[in-house]
């Protein structure tokens, strides 16, 4: 097992945003977390990477409790991960934010910028290397998330929402970037609402409602559920969606 999550729960006073959360991730797996808005999907993602310690529970890494860990101590561990909202340093260069995530493996300025420009290679950016970051777009910002969590050299990278708000055409650009990041031997986890990435990408889904996890399976399974179907939609439209293809009904999250 790479990582557990065992009955993790995260409260805020006394709401349970996750309650007693358990998940597993295996070598090459690509784990999609889903559920509609407030699932508590994002909580159990910062209560794996660290940037939320949970209330009760344990997280596993490679069979050592990292719990407690802090995120850069998950991040020398080999989980690396990507924000909601892009959190890129908009005074510096592209490289150089791409940078600070191979500064985790070196101290030394030369190879970080080797390491950065490998990274920038794979992911398509080399030609905006010196551009400011301030000057990209929500796609290269994205994107330049992904490299600077690559640049850290991590066993698992998690993935948050990381291909909201882009068109069509950048969604197909970017599964194609997460799949040559698993085909390099990276295991997966991808909280998204876009069902096209998860039907993608997934190779198991675990679904989220109101902090409890209601259904997983393969994406197949888990969109066919009835239980899925009425989590997003409500009860009654789910019973109206009877008989019709549940997948095209779940881009958007439940009122
Ligand atoms: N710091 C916090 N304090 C209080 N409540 C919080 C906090 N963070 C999240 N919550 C609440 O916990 C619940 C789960 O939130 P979370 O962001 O994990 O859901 P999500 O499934 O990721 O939703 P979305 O798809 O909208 O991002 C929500 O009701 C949210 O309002």
């Amino acid at each position: 097992m790479l990582l557990e999550a065992c009955d993790v729960t995260k409260a805020f006073g006394s709401f349970k945003a996750v309650d007693a959360a358990c998940v597993t991730l295996e070598q090459g797996d690509i784990l999609g977390l889903i559920g509609p808005n407030g699932a508590g999907k994002s909580t159990l993602f910062n209560c794996l990477t660290g940037d939320l310690l949970s209330t009760s529970g344990n997280v596993l890494f490679e069979g050592r409790d990292i719990t407690r860990l802090t995120p850069e101590a998950r991040a020398r561990l080999g989980i690396a991960r990507t924000f909601q909202v892009p959190q890129t340093f908009e005074g510096m260069s592209v490289l150089e934010n791409v940078m600070i995530g191979a500064f985790l493996r070196t101290s030394h300025r030369a190879e970080a910028e080797k390491k950065a420009r490998a990274v920038l290679e794979r992911v398509g950016m080399s030609k905006l290397a010196d551009a400011p970051a301030r000057s990209l777009g929500t796609p290269g910002r994205k994107r330049l998330e992904i490299a600077r969590a690559l640049a850290t050299e991590p066993k698992v990278l998690l993935l948050d929402e990381a291909m909201a708000g882009l068109t069509q055409r950048e969604v197909q650009l970017a599964i194609d970037l997460v799949r040559d990041i698993h085909r390099s031997g990276i295991t997966l986890v991808i909280v998204e609402h876009i069902m096209e990435v998860i039907m993608s990408l997934a190779s198991r889904v675990v679904v989220f409602h109101q902090g409890c996890e209601i259904a997983r399976g393969t994406p197949r399974e888990v969109t066919g559920n009835p239980a899925v179907i009425a989590a997003y939609l409500g009860t009654r439209a789910a019973k109206a969606a009877a008989g019709h293809t549940p997948i095209e009904l779940m881009g958007g999250p439940a009122p």
